[in-house]
């Protein structure tokens, strides 16, 4: 690496020192050039392990603010436009987002430091609206401050009016329509896939169906320079053609930008000629720039787009901005670092449960292994954890949960309240059926798994059918990102990783022209794992009444293997009960005071 690589200690805060890659080619601008994020899910310290492939993503947003600003005087300098662009999911990944005391709601303090960022266009996703209370303060306390510009085209949701009655209203606005600072006219949409398993009280619009609305229609009339249609949807294999579709039949030529998200994947697609789809990843581990030169209205010519996926991190920021450590820190992006500092010393992040003895990873490991993320849950965390101080204890039983419960892996060392967040953010409890015959129970994690598994089986073309639909609608797309990490590794995954001398990180290829990422990574090694992950099964006869224990997340899946597998009686809601106070966020932590001190 160049000296710059190795230049990026950071008096703000414990900085990784490995030294990393730095870009080689700077980024081609156009004359309307855009900044992308998505799926941020709190992220906002960075990556913050030494451990490769975390040093890419150690970036905060106080960095990135930075690197937004200085991007921004390299705009004027240029004379060209330059927006900045979210796609949603700000919740549920972090001790900033999901490690509020009681009484707080998720996302509310790690959300006003997003909004200090120059946001042109923030889209609403999936996470905002598993909670209610959630929605409710991207509604009254978030989408304000981005002044009509926090877009939910078919997201609702059900607040009292002035005379308590209710009703039913767009969480932010339905449509945008502004000038760049260039004068460029551009039309926004802010569009969430199908989705199902939304809390009461918030309301999704088909995406089919909102593409008849008579608002939709009246919003893209008037033709302008350009149409930026901003989502939680996945670039490809989803409805984005309908939206597309439905503009083109109206403006045949006009350009229109894409920014998708929700797949957690790097993506880039182009529906025409005249039009680009970019994806940016997950988890502040890519920012995503596109770039266009836009030609004169009603030209048929292709238009000249670029995409690039950079590691967000000091040493691309500098790299791309042309400044060094010394010249990049704005005030804003200092003072941005220091308030999430704050928060999490407010938060108690740093509080120590132990002491991870390994690295425990999700897609990096066998399943089951030990080193598996999915299996030290399954196995070895619940049955601790959810036992604690339970008068059940002494009933043998089943554990199930969903492996997608699991988001991030764990590094070998201090196993922190941040890292017990990062693993497994869901506030989910757990459920139980008594008295489920030992040779039932022992049957619901395979069936579970088997009908996950035939469905993998189908081409990826085919996930919008079936069953695979369902569980698509209710949120389900680890299915796609597990794929995208199989394909890079088996690709050239060895060669890459013995050879080369890469570090490791994301290795892209998508269907737009060119190289997308801007650093050449090797891939990490991937294993496939289960849909579903559950404790051993306990050792004792086939007709031994045992509890059934689940996630409340998977009860509906549950139940209906459940009642697949025996016909003694239709088990429902009503059979179910609260096994443990301990929520599945809580899991990891209470192991470790126990197994890792
Ligand atoms: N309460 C919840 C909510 C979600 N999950 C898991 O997250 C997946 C959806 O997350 P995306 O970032 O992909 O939108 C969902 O399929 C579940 O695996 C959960 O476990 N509990």
């Amino acid at each position: 690496c160049g000296d710059h690589a190795h230049d990026h200690s950071h008096e703000k805060r414990a900085f990784p020192v490995t030294a990393l890659t730095p870009p080689t080619r700077a980024l081609e601008w156009g004359d309307l050039n855009i900044i992308h994020t998505t799926d941020s899910h709190g992220w906002l310290l960075g990556h913050q392990k030494t451990s490769f492939p975390e040093p890419n993503y150690s970036g905060d947003l106080g960095d990135f603010a930075s690197f937004v600003s200085h991007m921004k005087q390299l705009a004027l300098e240029k004379d060209v436009d330059l927006l900045l662009v979210d796609s949603g999911d700000l919740h549920d990944g972090t001790g900033l987002s999901d490690g509020f005391p009681p009484g707080g709601v998720d996302g509310h303090e790690s959300n006003k430091f997003l909004a200090k960022l120059p946001y042109d266009l923030m889209s609403i996703g999936n996470h905002e609206l598993y909670i209610y209370a959630n929605t409710l303060d991207m509604f009254q306390n978030f989408a304000p401050q981005l002044k009509g510009r926090y877009l939910s085209s078919n997201v609702n949701i059900t607040v009292a009016d002035k005379h308590g009655k209710p009703q039913s209203v767009p969480v932010g606005s339905r449509f945008a329509k502004f000038k760049t600072r260039k004068g460029r006219k551009v039309t926004s949409l802010g569009v969430l896939f199908d989705f199902t398993d939304n809390d009461k009280n918030t309301t999704v619009q088909k995406v089919s169906d909102m593409v008849q609305e008579k608002w939709f229609f009246d919003a893209i009339q008037e033709e302008p320079d350009l149409f930026l249609l901003v989502g939680h949807m996945p670039v490809q294999r989803d409805d984005w053609p309908l939206v597309f579709n439905a503009v083109r039949k109206v403006h045949p030529t006009t350009p229109i930008l894409i920014l998708g998200g929700h797949s957690h994947i790097r993506d880039c697609v182009q529906l025409d000629g005249r039009s680009m789809s970019l994806e940016s990843g997950r988890y502040m581990e890519t920012v995503g720039w596109m770039s266009a030169n836009l030609d004169k209205k009603g030209s048929k010519k292709n238009i000249t787009f670029s995409r690039r996926y950079l590691d967000p991190n000091r040493v691309t920021y500098e790299f791309h901005t042309r400044t060094r450590n010394a010249s990049f820190d704005t005030s804003s992006g200092k003072s941005i670092t220091q308030g999430l500092l704050q928060l999490a010393e407010k938060f108690d992040l740093n509080f120590k449960f132990g002491t991870a003895p390994q690295d425990f990873t999700i897609d990096r490991s066998p399943f089951p292994s030990n080193s598996s993320l999915l299996s030290l849950y399954a196995a070895e965390a619940m049955p601790v954890a959810l036992t604690i101080n339970n008068t059940r204890a002494s009933i043998p039983n089943i554990m199930i949960t969903n492996s997608g419960s699991q988001r991030f892996d764990v590094y070998a060392g201090a196993f922190t309240k941040n890292d017990q967040l990062t693993a497994s953010p869901f506030a989910d409890s757990f459920l139980f059926i008594p008295n489920i015959t030992a040779g039932v129970a022992k049957q619901v994690l395979p069936a579970l798994n088997n009908a996950g598994a035939e469905n993998r089986k189908r081409a990826l073309e085919e996930l919008l059918e079936g069953r695979e639909r369902e569980l698509y609608k209710k949120g389900y797309v680890d299915m796609i990102f597990r794929k995208w990490l199989e394909e890079m590794d088996r690709r050239d995954g060895l060669e890459r990783r013995a050879g080369q001398n890469l570090t490791l990180g994301y290795v892209t290829k998508d269907s737009c022209p060119g190289v997308g990422d801007d650093v050449v990574h090797a891939p990490l090694p991937f294993f496939e794992t289960p849909d579903f992950i559950g404790s051993n099964a306990p050792n004792v006869t086939d007709d031994t009444p045992i509890d059934l224990v689940f996630v409340d997340f998977i009860e509906d899946q549950l139940l209906s293997i459940l009642n697949s597998l025996q016909t003694a009686k239709n088990f429902t809601t009503t059979d179910v009960q609260s096994y443990t106070p301990v929520l599945a966020s809580a899991v990891l932590g209470l192991f470790a005071q126990k197994a890792w001190n």
